[in-house]
Order: C-alpha cells, then sequence, then structure tokens
C-alpha cells in the first residue's frame, strides 16, 4: 500500500480565488487519517483535489510512485491511481444512479471487475456490515432513510476492497449505534492493511481510531501530526472520552500518561482501561466509594454545579455558564455589529437596483449601436472595457465565447468583403461587417456580468414594482416576473446539477478524463437520475412558492423587500448617461 504526497498544491475558483494550498504533506499508508477544521476550511476541496475530482492550479498528487495525474497524456486522471481509492462525498446520499440497492451496489464494482465472483455473498456480507438488512436489495436507494442512504454510499466502497477509503463527513446524519459502526468498519479497514482519510466534525466518536489528524483552516493544510500531539494541543476540542481520562487520571483511577508521550497510543484498550478501573476501585477505602449524604448532594447540586471547573461539566452546562458573561458583552457586540454591517459594503448583486441596470444598460447601448464611427466604436470599446475591469471575474467564465465570437467577426469579415465577379476583395465592405459585429460584442460584453450584479429575487421585485398597476387591468405581472425570474435562477441550477452528476460519475466510474466533462459511456445512466433529481428541485421549489401565498387566488404573496433607488443608483445611471453623451458627441466629430 502507497503513502499520499501533496506537493505544493494550489487549488483556484473559476474566479481565481485560492481554495486550497499545501506544502508538503504525506499521508501515511495503513493508517487513519482525519481532517478537521472550520466551514468553509477547505476540506472537501482537499479530498476532492486527492480524488482528481478538482483540477490543480499548480503542484501534483502522487499515490506511491504514480503520480494523480498524467502529464504525458495532455493531463488526464491516472487510472491505477483513481482505482487505489473509493470516495463518498459530501452528499453521496444523492448520488444514486440506478433503481435498486443491488445495481447500485453492482454499478460501484464494476470499475473493479469484482462484480464475478462471489459477488452476491460479497454483497449481501457488506450490506449487513453496514447495519443494513437484506430485504434493502431490492429496495430504490432514493427510498431510504437519510441514514441509510450514508451507510449505503459507505457499503458501495466497501464492496470494492479499495486500499483507501476516502469519506467527507461519513459520521454526518448516522445515529449513535451507526457512528460506532462507522469508528468499527474503519478499525477493520485499517487491520486489513486499509487506510483512509475521513472528514469530520465528529472527533468525539472517530478520534479514538485516528493516527493522525491534518488541521485545514482558510485553505492552508497543515502538515500531519499525530493524534496524541494534536489532542495535547488542542485541548477543548479533544473529545468528551478523553476529557473523561484526564479526568479518571487526576482522581487518580488510572496512572498518570507519561512525560512527552507523544506517540504512544492515546487510548487505552477496553480491557486494560476497566482492569485499571477495577483495581483502583478495589483499592479505594469504600467511605471514598460511597454517595455523598443527602444534604451534601443538594448543596453540590445547588452550588457545585456552577461552581465545578468547565472542563468537568457537562457541555450544555458550560455554554450556561458562559450566558452571565455574553449577556454582559451581548448588547455592546450587537452595536459593534450593527456598526460593522453599516460599514461593510452591499454584495455585488445587491448594490443597484435591477430597474437601474436596465435603464443605463439600454441607454448605453443604443448610444453604441446607433453611432456608425469607428471613433465612436473606440470610445464605446474603452468605456466598456473600464466598466469591466471591477467585473472582470463575473467575465471570466465567458471569455471562450467571446473568443468564439471575435473568431467569426473576422471569418464572417472575411465572406463579407469576397467579391466573385471578378475575383476580388471589398475591405470597405469586410470592415463594415466587422464594425457591425464589434458592436455587437462590445453590448454583449457588457450584458455578460449583469446577472451577477442582481439576484434573481431582486429581479423579479423589479418586474412587479414597475408593471404592478398593470395587474390592475388584469395583466399577469406576478407569474411573468416569476416566470423570468425562475429562467434566470433555473438555468444557472441546472448547469450545476449537471456539474454535480460528472463529479459522481467520474468518482463512482473512475474515468480517466478531465473532471468536467460527462464520460460518453456515463450519459445514458446519469440521465434519468439527473431527471429525477431536477424534478425534486421543482417539487421542492412549488412548496417554497405556496409557502409564500403563490398561486393562491385570494392571497398576497409575502414580498421580503420593497426596491428603492438609492445614491449609488444615481452614480451608475449619471456615468451611463454621460458615457452615451460623449459617444453621441464623438459622433458628430
Ligand atoms: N467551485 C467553487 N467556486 C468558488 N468557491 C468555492 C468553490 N468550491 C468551494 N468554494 C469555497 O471554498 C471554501 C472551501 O469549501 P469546502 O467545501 O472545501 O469547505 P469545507 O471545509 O469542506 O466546509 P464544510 O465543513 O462546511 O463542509 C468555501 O468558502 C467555499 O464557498
Amino acid at each position: 500500500m502507497a503513502d499520499w504526497l501533496l506537493d505544493q498544491v494550489v487549488v483556484k475558483s473559476g474566479e481565481g480565488h485560492t481554495l486550497l494550498q499545501t506544502d508538503k504533506v504525506t499521508i501515511r499508508a495503513g493508517g487513519i487519517t482525519l481532517i478537521t477544521g472550520p466551514n468553509g476550511a477547505g476540506k472537501t476541496t482537499l479530498l476532492e483535489a486527492m480524488a482528481g475530482l478538482r483540477l490543480l492550479t499548480e503542484g501534483r498528487i502522487w499515490l506511491g510512485e504514480a503520480p494523480l495525474w498524467l502529464p504525458e497524456k495532455r493531463n488526464r486522471l491516472n487510472r491505477e491511481v483513481l482505482l487505489g481509492f473509493g470516495i463518498a462525498m459530501q452528499h453521496s446520499d444523492a448520488q444514486w444512479f440506478h433503481g435498486t440497492v443491488r445495481e447500485e451496489l453492482s454499478y460501484s464494482a464494476k470499475p473493479y471487475r469484482k462484480a464475478e465472483k462471489d459477488w452476491d455473498m460479497r454483497m449481501e456480507a457488506t450490506l449487513l456490515h453496514t447495519g443494513l438488512s437484506l430485504d434493502m436489495l431490492e429496495r430504490d436507494p432514493w427510498s431510504l432513510s437519510g441514514g441509510e442512504q450514508k451507510r449505503l454510499s459507505i457499503a458501495c466502497l466497501l464492496v470494492c476492497e479499495p486500499e483507501w477509503l476516502l469519506l467527507d463527513e461519513p459520521a454526518a446524519g448516522l445515529d449513535a449505534e451507526g457512528i460506532s459502526r462507522l469508528a468499527g468498519l474503519l478499525a477493520a479497514h485499517k487491520a486489513a492493511g486499509g487506510g483512509a482519510v475521513v472528514i469530520t466534525h465528529d472527533l468525539d466518536a472517530l478520534l479514538p481510531v485516528a493516527d493522525t489528524v491534518i488541521a485545514v483552516d482558510g485553505g492552508t493544510v497543515c502538515e500531519a501530526a499525530s493524534a496524541a500531539d494534536w489532542a495535547a494541543a488542542h485541548p477543548a476540542a479533544a473529545p468528551q472520552a478523553l476529557r473523561a481520562l484526564a479526568q479518571l487520571r487526576a482522581a487518580g483511577l488510572l496512572p498518570p500518561q507519561p512525560e512527552g508521550a507523544s506517540g504512544v497510543p492515546l487510548w487505552p484498550a477496553p480491557r486494560e482501561l476497566a482492569a485499571a478501573l477495577a483495581g483502583r476501585l478495589a483499592q479505594r477505602p469504600a467511605a471514598a466509594l460511597a454517595p455523598p449524604a443527602r444534604g451534601a448532594r443538594a448543596a453540590a447540586g445547588a452550588e457545585g454545579a456552577y461552581a465545578a471547573p468547565p472542563a468537568a461539566a457537562p457541555r450544555a452546562t458550560r455554554g450556561m455558564a458562559a450566558l452571565p458573561a455574553a449577556a454582559a458583552h451581548s448588547a455592546e457586540g450587537a452595536r459593534a455589529a450593527v456598526r460593522g454591517v453599516a460599514r461593510a459594503r452591499a454584495p455585488i448583486a445587491e448594490r443597484f437596483d435591477p430597474r437601474t441596470l436596465v435603464a443605463s444598460l439600454l441607454l448605453f447601448s443604443t448610444a453604441l449601436l446607433t453611432g456608425n464611427g469607428w471613433l465612436t466604436t473606440a470610445a464605446g470599446a474603452a468605456a466598456v472595457l473600464a466598466a469591466l475591469v471591477p467585473l472582470r471575474a463575473a467575465v471570466k467564465p465567458w471569455l471562450g465565447v467571446i473568443r468564439a465570437y471575435v473568431l467569426l467577426v473576422l471569418i464572417m469579415g472575411l465572406i463579407a468583403g469576397i467579391h466573385f465577379m471578378p475575383l476580388s476583395f471589398d475591405m470597405d465592405r469586410a470592415l463594415s461587417s466587422v464594425h457591425q459585429m464589434v458592436k455587437l460584442l462590445l453590448v454583449m460584453m457588457l450584458g455578460m456580468p449583469f446577472m451577477s450584479l442582481m439576484t434573481p429575487f431582486r429581479l423579479q421585485r423589479a418586474i412587479e414594482q414597475t408593471f404592478g398597476r398593470l395587474a390592475w387591468y388584469g395583466f399577469p405581472v406576478t407569474p411573468i416576473a416569476l416566470t423570468v425570474t425562475l429562467m434566470f435562477r433555473f438555468i444557472p441550477l441546472l448547469s450545476r446539477e449537471w456539474g454535480r452528476f460528472t463529479l459522481i460519475a467520474h468518482a463512482r466510474g473512475k474515468h480517466g478524463g478531465k473532471p468536467g466533462s460527462m464520460p460518453l459511456k456515463q450519459i445514458a445512466p446519469a440521465f434519468i437520475p439527473y431527471l429525477r433529481s431536477i424534478l425534486r428541485m421543482a417539487e421542492q421549489l412549488a412548496d417554497a412558492l405556496e409557502a409564500r401565498g403563490i398561486g393562491h387566488p385570494n392571497a398576497r404573496p409575502t414580498q421580503g423587500f420593497k426596491l428603492a433607488f438609492t445614491r449609488q443608483d444615481g452614480y451608475l445611471f449619471a456615468a451611463s448617461a454621460i458615457a452615451s453623451i460623449i459617444l453621441v458627441l464623438f459622433e458628430q466629430l
């Protein structure tokens, strides 16, 4: 079995933000490594990068001697590495491609060609190991409960027997039995010579079986530390059981941990622990073990509970003990928060009223399109480029379209300039055609980041507020506004959902292509689940709309807010008007 090596890995988002960066990080074979860190720290990004589901901006990842990406094959994924691990993604319970649990298990095992020998026996044993029953084999995976689907996603990995398990929050949604079963499965996998990298917020359950911990914060991945060292360095975050052990040691019921105990087993084996406790208890005088007298118990209950050291008190009590101190600061805290919010700028999608944006765009586009001179177009191009500088992140995804359009402009210009009888090239006609298309390109470029400057809800409110009075004459303003909004909302949603399915197809199908593309063979099996997922989203949306009162003939839908023009809208419209006037003046030159 081979170690993972992440060497100076950097992953950036499409907009160029750094989501993850590492120095040299080694994850040792044959051990269980936990990845921990706050929400949004970059843990999932790290696991997906290891699984080849994220393109690396910089750096390399190796599993033993084998690189994850094959540079000599135009950066394709190395199938040998892909077969070395199985990944269960955070929302792996929404990964199903097939109609029954049996088919799901077979689908997972297909790339490993393990579905032939003793297949049924292995499948049934795996299902039982994860705590699912055999009568579930013919059930639709979608019909299983959330926790059962989580268990099935782990069964789908275990049935393939990969060397490495990469698990993103496998404990989320599991009951207590499921979590201890998960810890047992991980320990058994390790005992069989396998390794695991597990993202978890549930350190109470999984630190006891872990060998190393990697902390991720703000996208930066720290070097792996042994579980013992990590727990010693983070006593507050250490599991309850570890704190209980410390208390037993402090009470003299367990021998103290030796000095510099780093590297020694953190957790005594249950048998060893039971023997130590029994031995120590037997040595203690009977009086020390007797329960306190009634009065003493009551006094301890009333005062001692508050006086107890925070680490010894139950979590909820510790939280409550912190309340008075928090309350003393709360008024000032709230004032500070309000000041902070007031100072912070609104998100870019809420900075302008959609009506101002549309009016400004229309005004400037009209001035640009009606201009006939190259000078006007050049001035317009300068204004468009200046406007796009702060919005360059929103334009970046469109660069491919812009490049294709520029090529089209050149080809159309060439074709427009060709004269056949006699064969010649008319430069004026070519330039005139190019000119018209360049003006269109500039307007398009200005429109591209448009949707990033407003949310669908703000657009809907803008339509309703502008045309609301027409509703008095029976004009269906609300349905039209809603349709427009849903179109804008659903198109990116559909493409994001397809993107999620391509990731699942790569992760489960072990395909060597680039993660962004759906492998040809997977399109057919992915299509029906994709449709199902879309219908599910539509159903949720319909419920949400109904809850807002839309669709009830006599109900007034609840409106979250009313748009109002601000000073920023005034500046934007004034800038657009000035730029338009300049274009008109250039046209007169
Ligand atoms: N494709 C993307 N484009 C832009 N930002 C992204 C993208 N994917 C992730 N992010 C951002 O990167 C950060 C890290 O995300 P990630 O999912 O890795 O966090 P995490 O540590 O797994 O969080 P959690 O504990 O909440 O699951 C988040 O702020 C997230 O919004």
